[in-house]
């Protein structure tokens, strides 16, 4: 693969492993979670995430995605407790989603599809930094979030005001004073899984921690998601949509369910 990564055709999810040969590792992400076949675990502890408003740091278009970056220099924004040990400080959020209601998340449940997912990443405060933590086994931790198609999300409102100016890969613009705990819904109880970045480089270095209840979304503000570009001011447009990478094999994991 000759050119950088994607999502089409040429450049999407079947051709990473031609770069990225852990691909086809292990411990790959999404999986589809099959609640069933999940194992309460009561050592879990709850979730807890202490997030500083204040520490929101802008928000970018990267040509996969959108997202919103945040101070990452001290324990202010962080996540601790569930089946993680010690502190992860938050780096970013962003999401993934669909052409259509009907597919857009990478985590699948039952083999259902979700139309959007956000993605909270974090990173372990034992290594010095997000790009030593990101190639250590313990060092990165995502919450997952699914969106499901109901009411506007007046929780989104900030995020979606803000796309006029992110429209073209490479664009940011400033964001600030955003607290992405309320981006989460009423119940914290979750799913976990050893699993991987869902984009290149893939690192196996993920702590899943992906929450059973979903937020809602409006068909109007999907639509606005899918208002955004994949391709640069200037070029061709293509529009930002099905930035998602499809459910990989479980290869022998064991996923565990804080709740019964
Ligand atoms: C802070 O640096 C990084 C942060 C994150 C990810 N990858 C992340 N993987 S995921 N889906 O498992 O969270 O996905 C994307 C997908 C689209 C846009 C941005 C993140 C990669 C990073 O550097 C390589
Ligand atoms: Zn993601």
């Amino acid at each position: 693969m000759s050119h950088g990564w994607g999502y089409g055709a040429n450049n999407g999810p079947e051709k990473w492993g031609e770069d990225f040969p852990v691909a086809n590792g292990p411990r790959q992400s999404p999986i589809n979670i099959v609640p069933k076949e999940a194992q309460y675990d009561s050592t879990l502890k709850s979730l807890k995430l202490k997030y500083d408003p204040s520490n929101a740091n802008g928000i970018l278009n990267n040509g996969h995605s959108f997202q919103v970056d945040y101070e990452d220099d001290a324990n202010s924004s962080i996540l601790t407790g569930g089946p993680i040990s010690g502190t992860y400080r938050l780096k970013q959020f962003h999401f993934h989603w669909g052409a259509s209601n009907d597919r857009g998340s990478e985590h699948t449940v039952n083999g259902i599809k979700f139309p959007c997912e956000l993605h909270l990443v974090h990173w372990n405060t034992k290594y010095p930094s997000f790009g030593e933590a990101a190639s250590q086994p313990d060092g990165l931790a995502v919450v997952g979030v699914f969106l499901k198609i109901g009411a506007a999300n007046p929780r989104l409102q900030k995020v979606l005001d803000a796309f006029d100016s992110i429209m073209t890969k490479g664009k940011q613009t400033v964001f600030a004073n955003f607290d992405p705990k309320t981006l989460l819904p009423g119940s914290l109880d979750f799913w976990t899984y050893d699993g991987s970045l869902t984009t290149p480089p893939l690192l196996e270095s993920v702590s899943w921690i992906v929450l059973k209840e979903p937020i809602s979304v409006s068909p109007v503000q999907m639509a606005r998601f899918r208002g955004l570009f994949f391709t640069g001011e200037g070029e061709a447009p293509c529009c930002m949509v099905d930035n998602y990478r499809p459910p990989q094999p479980l290869k022998g994991r064991q996923v565990r369910a804080s709740f019964k």
